[in-house]
């Protein structure tokens, strides 16, 4: 047996791209939402609170059998101060063999998390977004909004993309990491009125997005907020949305804004994929994401495999 080799965040960049993954990520979502556990195995994610330091650590085991794939993700995230410099998210992805148990690769789970997250938002904007959406608005300035701006812009061609964070010096950092079009806003409400596409990525515990600043038809890519009293959207605009979620087991367990708000979640995303569910692109949607172990499977696949390749 090789000894496991170690990926980290430079080679995972250079190795995991959005081209590839998109269409590993959209198969890996459809397959678990059909319910079969020879597709997939994924536990809802178990948590440990990490209280002394405000934060949690998750585990995201997952088994994809017919694929051959056996990941286990650790991932610590953590309630920060509005402009800490520390990182909300760190996360090791292990890959496992199925057959023996054997480690085959440990990986930075940063970048996998940045990406795989933001392709996630991408695919539920390609299938729940208005045809000819023309303004894109990413509430939030960290790490997830760079990712969520590089695949939204990759992918779609919005006229105009605007951003907004509590901190004016947040606005000004990312559109200068940024290297696109990008037009700062003053306050939620400027970023979003008119929006056609919104992805809220903030470490916000209370809502930030209200459904009276929202053009009827927006939709909504719903990303911070991961723990039962967290929130980033207020209760009319979840009433009011057509709510689709990655996992339904997750999201009941996981997601404030569904459990506090009452909403009725819709469908998943992978049921869309497969066909089971409608995508009502006429209507405001709200895609709640909390990320799933299966995304971080595929995506550290694709790096071991691009690795082994490269070798
Ligand atoms: N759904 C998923 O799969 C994943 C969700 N997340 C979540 O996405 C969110 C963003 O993550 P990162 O970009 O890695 O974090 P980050 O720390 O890099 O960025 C957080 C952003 O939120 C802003 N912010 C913090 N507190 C706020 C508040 N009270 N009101 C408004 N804005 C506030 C910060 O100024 C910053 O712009 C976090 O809530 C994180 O837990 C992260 C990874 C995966
Ligand atoms: O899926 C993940 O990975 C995470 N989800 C919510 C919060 C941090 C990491």
């Amino acid at each position: 047996m090789d000894p496991p080799v170690v990926i980290w965040e430079q080679e995972v960049r250079s190795l995991l791209h959005y081209r590839d993954l998109i269409p590993s990520l959209e198969v890996a979502l459809g397959k678990f939402s059909s319910r079969d556990s020879a597709e997939v195995i994924q536990p809802v994610r178990s948590t440990i609170p990490l209280q002394k330091h405000s934060g949690f650590m998750g585990l995201m085991p997952t088994y994809m059998e017919r694929d051959g794939i056996l990941t286990t993700k650790f991932v610590c995230f953590y309630k920060r101060q509005e402009g800490s410099a520390l990182p909300a998210v760190q996360a090791s992805v292990v890959l496992l063999d199925p057959e023996n148990g054997n480690l085959k690769a440990v990986m930075d789970g940063e970048v996998i998390t940045a990406t795989r997250t933001a392709a996630v938002s991408a695919i539920s904007a390609k299938l729940l977004m208005r045809p000819g959406a023309e303004v894109l608005a990413i509430l939030g300035t960290g790490k997830q909004a760079q990712s969520h701006y590089t695949v939204f812009t990759e992918m779609f061609s919005f006229k105009e993309v605007r951003v907004w964070s509590r901190m004016r010096e947040g606005v000004e950092r990312f559109i200068q990491s940024v290297g696109g079009p990008v037009k700062g806003c003053a306050s939620v409400e400027e970023a979003v009125r008119g929006a056609d596409v919104i992805v809220t990525v903030t470490g916000s515990t209370e809502p930030v997005l209200y459904s009276q600043w929202i053009t009827p038809g927006a939709h909504v890519a719903a990303v911070g907020a991961c723990r039962p009293d967290w929130r980033e959207l207020d209760d009319v605009l979840m009433k009011d949305a057509i709510v689709y979620v990655d996992s339904r087991e997750g999201a009941m367990t996981e997601s404030g804004d569904i459990i506090l708000s009452g909403a009725e979640v819709f469908a998943e995303l992978g049921d869309v994929i497969n066909g089971s569910k409608a995508a009502h692109r006429e209507r405001t949607t709200v895609f709640k994401s909390l990320g799933m172990g299966v995304e971080d499977a595929v995506s550290a696949q694709l790096v071991f495999d691009q690795w082994k390749d490269k070798k």
